[in-house]
């Protein structure tokens, strides 16, 4: 049931900022959640229950972050609008199981306040309408970092999160497909409408989860190497693989020796990078990798 002192309801949310005049960052993707089905699916998904260490990247007045510290155990928030910091004192006071840092996600040592904040064996879930100018390099540090959490659950751009849950032969499979799916299984679980906002984006949004793998799909010789290769592979889409890979190689090996060296993989060089599975990227990044070093 719907508690009317929820913080993510549009009256609530005037007022709030009324109180403090607060005046929204468009430079810090400053879209706040005024919806609280919206809330509950996010929460719904994201999977979590009264064990769960739960993270969240910019808590805004705090609307997501009421609603985790609601259903899992510890809530920690990482905001970097200053301004922000007593709002959610007020907005926040009636829950005890709170930590808001004030941090840029981008510099935070996460690992750490993961080890400081719970319980070694604790189910950790990352939950967040993330701010949209930096989506993509919030995840991709958060991923690589191999950080000891069993999912994400983000409110992201429409099109971003398409692009990261794409199957190949699609327009929005590339790079960033590769990037992501290679560390979690990633699926849209709702779309979602700009009128949820305030204040409304350019944009439509998507809830999109992604599940962490116990260990990646393919076995790389080098992971660095792995993801240069995938992302000259999609350098310019409307090129073939070879072509692509001769661009990127030229200087290392010549065009006849790519050929040859595409040829060892079997995979045909006329193809594009859209129609490539991970494990044909992978044969092909190992490959290379094997005659460079
Ligand atoms: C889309 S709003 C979400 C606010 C709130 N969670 C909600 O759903 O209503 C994004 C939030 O991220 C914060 N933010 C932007 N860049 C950040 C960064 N680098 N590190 C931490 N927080 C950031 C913004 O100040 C803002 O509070």
């Amino acid at each position: 049931m719907i508690m009317p002192k929820y913080i993510a309801t549009p009256t609530r949310t005037k007022e709030i900022l009324a109180k403090y005049n607060f005046a929204f960052k468009k430079s810090l993707g400053q879209n706040f959640l005024v919806d609280v089905n919206v809330l509950e699916n996010i929460i719904g998904h994201a999977g979590i229950h009264k064990q769960s260490g739960t993270i969240e990247i910019g808590p805004g007045i705090g609307a997501l972050t009421e609603q985790l510290a609601i259903h899992s155990d510890k809530v920690v928030a990482f905001e970097i609008d200053q301004r922000l910091l007593p709002i959610l004192e007020d907005t926040l006071q009636d829950y005890s199981n709170i930590t808001i840092a004030h941090q840029d996600i981008l510099q935070a040592d996460v690992h750490t306040v993961i080890t400081q904040n719970f319980a070694p064996d604790q189910p950790i879930h990352i939950v967040a309408n993330l701010p949209y100018y930096i989506t993509t390099p919030i995840l991709m540090k958060l991923l690589r970092e191999n950080l000891p959490v069993d999912s994400l659950t983000v409110m992201i751009q429409k099109e971003v999160a398409e692009r990261m849950a794409a199957s190949p032969n699609s327009k929005s499979y590339g790079s960033l497909t590769i990037a992501v799916q290679y560390y979690t299984h990633a699926e849209i679980v709702m779309n979602v409408p700009k009128s949820v906002f305030m204040p409304q984006p350019n944009v439509d949004s998507s809830i999109l989860k992604l599940v962490r793998r116990e260990s990646p799909p393919v076995h790389v010789n080098d992971e660095d190497y792995f993801f240069r290769m995938v992302q000259a592979s999609f350098a310019q889409r409307r090129k073939t693989l070879k072509n692509n890979l001769t661009s990127h190689f030229k200087e290392t090996y010549g065009k006849e020796t790519i050929g040859q060296i595409l040829e060892e993989t079997g995979i045909d060089g006329s193809r594009r990078g859209e129609s490539l599975s991970m494990e044909e990227f992978a044969l092909i990044a190992n490959t290379f990798y094997k005659k460079e070093s």
